[in-house]
C-alpha cells in the first residue's frame, strides 16, 4: 500500500479529474459520499446527534457533503463552519449552497469563539483541516482542537485529524506542541498518510480506514513513493517454497554470536528465532560459561566458544556462514576491542543487533567496517546511541535516511510500525501488537532475520519478512495469551503458525487497517 506524499495526493486529484473527465466538485462528491456510506452503514439511521465541524477549504467541503447526505437520510445533525481563514474554496462554496437548499443552516464559529455545548453521547465529525494544512494552527485553532479533545465525544476525522500534517514537507508538528485532534477513527481518502505510522502523530489517528475514491490508477500505479505500508501480500510474493530434493545444506548456516555471563538467554532466543525461521544449521559462538546452558536447552544448536570465560574476547574466523551478532554480548572493553577489528573481516551482509550496535556507537569509526547491505536492528534507545537524540519523529526519519546513505546499510527501526529502510524505500510493517513490548522480543527478531538471510533471501527481503512474521507470530500469540502474558518465547512458538497462516486467506471483509496488513 503506497503512502502518497501531500503533493502526490494533489497530483493524483488533478490526474483523476483530467483522465476521468470529471470536475473537482464531482471528485469531492464521490469522496465524501464514500465517507457518508461508511457512517450510514454503521449507524443505520440511529438518532445519535452528529456535530459536523467544517473548515472553509475542501476538507470542509467534504464535511458539507457528508452533512447533506446525513440530512437526506434523516439523521440529527448540526453543522458548524469554523471560520479560520477568509478564503473559501470554490467547491466548499458550491456545497454550502447545496446544503442550504436542503434547508440546513450551518452556524459560523468566528475567531475566538468557543465550541457550543454538545451532547457527549454524540459523534463529532472533524472536517476542519485536511491535507491543506500547511502551517501550525493559530492559537484560536489550537483552542478549538483542545476543546474537541476534551469534549468526550466520539471523534471521526475526515481524511486526517485536523492539525495533523500528512507528511513533513511543510512543517514539523512536534516543534509546536503537536496540537491536533485526537480521533477515535479516521476515514482517509485514497491512501494512508506518512504521519499515521509514526508514534507522535499516529496516536491521534485512532483506527483508520482508507476509502477507495477511484483515484486514477494510471497515476497511482506508476507513481514512485518514498514509503509504503506492507503486510502479508508482500511477504507472500517473496516467499520461496521449499523444493523436494533440498537438504539442510540448502538453507544456510547461521552463526549467532553473543552472550555473556547473565545474558545467555538473549543468545538462545536469537538461536531459536533463526531455527524456527528455517535456517538449515545454527551454531552459537559464546563465552565458555554459555556452553552448558546452550547445550542443555537447545539440542538443535551447535556451540563453539571463544577463550573468554564470562564474556567474549575473541571471535570465529569469518567464513561462509551468515552472521547475527550482538544479543547479550555486553560492551566490556575486552569484547569491544576484539569485536570492532573482527567486523572488518566480513564482506557479505551481516545482521547486527543490541550490543553490537552499542559497541559501534562507542566506536563510531567501526560503522565504516559494516559490510554494505547489512541489516542493523536498533530499538529507539540503541538508535539514539547510534545517531544522537532526535527532536521529533521527522528529525528521527531524517537521521535514519542519512545513516542508511552514509553506511549503505538497511535499518530496521523497531516500534509499533517497525520501519525497514534502505537507500531506495521505507517500508512500514503492519503486523504486531503492544504485547511485544517485553524483554527478549528483539533478540527473537534478530535471529529470525538471520535465519531468512541464511536461506538466501536478499537482505531487504530477509528484513521485511522477518519483521512481518515476527509481528504476526505475536498477533497469533496474543489471541490465546492476551497482551500482558505474551513473552519472547511465545513469539517463537508463534513463528510456525505465522508461516502457515501466511497462506490462509481471510474470509470476512476486515476493516481497512486490518486490510492493510494483507497488502
Ligand atoms: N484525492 C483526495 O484526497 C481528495 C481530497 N479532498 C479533500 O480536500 C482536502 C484538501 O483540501 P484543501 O486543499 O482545500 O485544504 P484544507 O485541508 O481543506 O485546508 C484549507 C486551507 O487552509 C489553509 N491553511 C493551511 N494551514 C492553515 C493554518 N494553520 N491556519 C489557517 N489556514 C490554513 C490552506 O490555504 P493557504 O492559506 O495555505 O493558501 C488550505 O488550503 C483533503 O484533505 C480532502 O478532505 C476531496 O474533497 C476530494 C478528493
Ligand atoms: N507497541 C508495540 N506494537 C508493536 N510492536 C512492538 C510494540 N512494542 C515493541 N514492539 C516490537 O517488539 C520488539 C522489541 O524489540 P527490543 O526493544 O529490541 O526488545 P529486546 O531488547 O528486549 O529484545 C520490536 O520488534 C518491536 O517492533
Ligand atoms: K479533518
Amino acid at each position: 500500500m503506497k503512502i502518497l506524499s501531500r503533493q502526490q495526493i494533489y497530483k493524483a486529484d488533478k490526474e483523476t479529474t483530467r483522465i476521468q473527465q470529471i470536475s473537482s466538485l464531482e471528485l469531492m462528491e464521490r469522496a465524501a459520499t464514500r465517507a457518508f456510506e461508511w457512517i450510514h452503514q454503521r449507524l443505520q439511521g440511529s438518532p445519535v446527534p452528529i456535530y459536523l465541524l467544517c473548515g472553509i477549504g475542501n476538507n470542509g467541503g467534504d464535511g458539507l457533503v457528508i452533512a447533506r447526505h446525513l440530512a437526506e437520510h434523516g439523521y440529527h445533525i448540526e453543522v458548524f463552519i469554523v471560520d479560520y481563514h477568509p478564503k473559501r474554496s470554490p467547491d466548499f462554496l458550491e456545497n454550502l449552497q447545496a446544503l442550504k437548499q436542503r434547508k440546513v443552516w450551518p452556524t459560523t464559529l468566528e475567531s475566538g469563539q468557543a465550541l457550543p455545548a454538545m451532547d457527549p453521547q454524540g459523534i463529532l465529525v472533524d472536517a476542519i483541516f485536511g491535507i491543506g494544512l500547511s502551517r501550525v494552527p493559530d492559537p484560536w485553532m489550537k483552542s478549538v482542537i483542545d476543546q474537541i479533545n476534551s469534549s468526550g465525544l466520539f471523534v471521526l476525522a475526515i481524511d486526517l485529524p485536523s492539525g495533523m500534517p500528512a507528511d513533513f514537507s511543510d512543517f514539523d508538528p512536534a516543534q509546536n506542541g503537536l496540537s491536533m485532534v485526537h480521533a477515535q477513527h479516521t476515514l482517509t481518502f485514497g491512501a494512508p498518510k506518512l504521519t499515521f505510522f509514526l508514534p507522535e502523530t499516529g496516536s491521534a489517528v485512532g483506527q483508520w480506514t482508507v476509502l477507495d475514491i477511484g483515484l486514477a490508477r494510471e497515476y497511482t500505479d506508476a507513481v514512485q513513493t518514498e514509503f509504503s505500508g506492507y503486510g502479508a501480500g508482500l511477504i507472500r510474493s517473496l516467499y520461496r517454497p521449499r523444493q523436494k530434493f533440498t537438504h539442510k545444506g540448502s538453507f544456510g548456516h547461521l552463526w549467532v554470536v553473543g552472550g555473556s555471563y547473565g545474558t545467555m538467554g538473549a543468545l538462545q532466543l536469537a538461536a531459536r528465532g533463526g531455527l524456527r525461521s528455517g535456517a538449515g544449521k545454527v551454531t552459537a559462538w559464546t563465552p565458555q560459561c554459555g556452553v552448558d546452558i546452550l547445550q542443555g536447552n537447545l539440542p538443535e544448536v551447535m556451540v563453539r566458544t571463544g577463550k573468554g570465560k564470562k564474556q567474549l574476547t575473541d571471535f570465529p574466523q569469518a567464513g561462509k556462514f551468515t552472521l547475527v551478532a550482538g544479543m547479550g554480548l555486553g560492551t566490556a572493553k575486552v569484547t569491544a576491542d576484539a569485536f570492532v577489528p573482527w567486523l572488518k573481516q566480513w564482506k557479505q551482509p551481516v545482521v547486527l543487533d543490541a550490543d553490537a550496535l552499542n559497541i559501534l556507537s562507542q566506536n563510531p569509526e567501526g560503522f565504516n567496517s559494516v559490510p554494505a547491505g547489512s541489516i542493523l536492528t536498533p530499538h529507539p534507545g540503541e538508535f539514539a546511541r547510534m545517531v544522537g537524540n532526535w527532536t521529533s519523529d521527522a528529525d528521527k526519519l531524517e537521521k535514519a535516511r542519512n545513516f542508511v546513505k552514509q553506511y549503505s546499510c538497511i535499518l530496521v527501526l523497531k516500534g509499533a510500525h517497525t520501519l525497514v529502510l534502505d537507500q531506495h524505500h521505507g517500508f512500514f510493517n503492519t503486523s504486531g501488537n503492544p504485547g511485544m513490548a517485553t524483554a527478549g522480543s528483539g533478540d527473537v527478531l534478530a535471529g529470525m532475520i538471520g535465519g531468512l538471510l541464511a536461506q538466501g533471501y536478499e537482505p531487504v527481503q530477509a528484513a521485511l519478512a522477518g519483521v512481518y512474521l515476527h509481528g504476526l507470530s505475536a498477533d497469533i500469540g496474543v489471541q490465546k495469551l492476551g497482551y500482558e502474558a505474551l513473552t519472547a518465547g511465545d513469539i517463537i512458538s508463534g513463528i510456525g503458525p505465522a508461516f502457515v497462516s501466511l497462506f490462509q486467506t481471510a474470509e470476512s471483509g476486515p476493516p481497512q487497517e486490518e486490510a492493510a496488513k494483507e497488502e
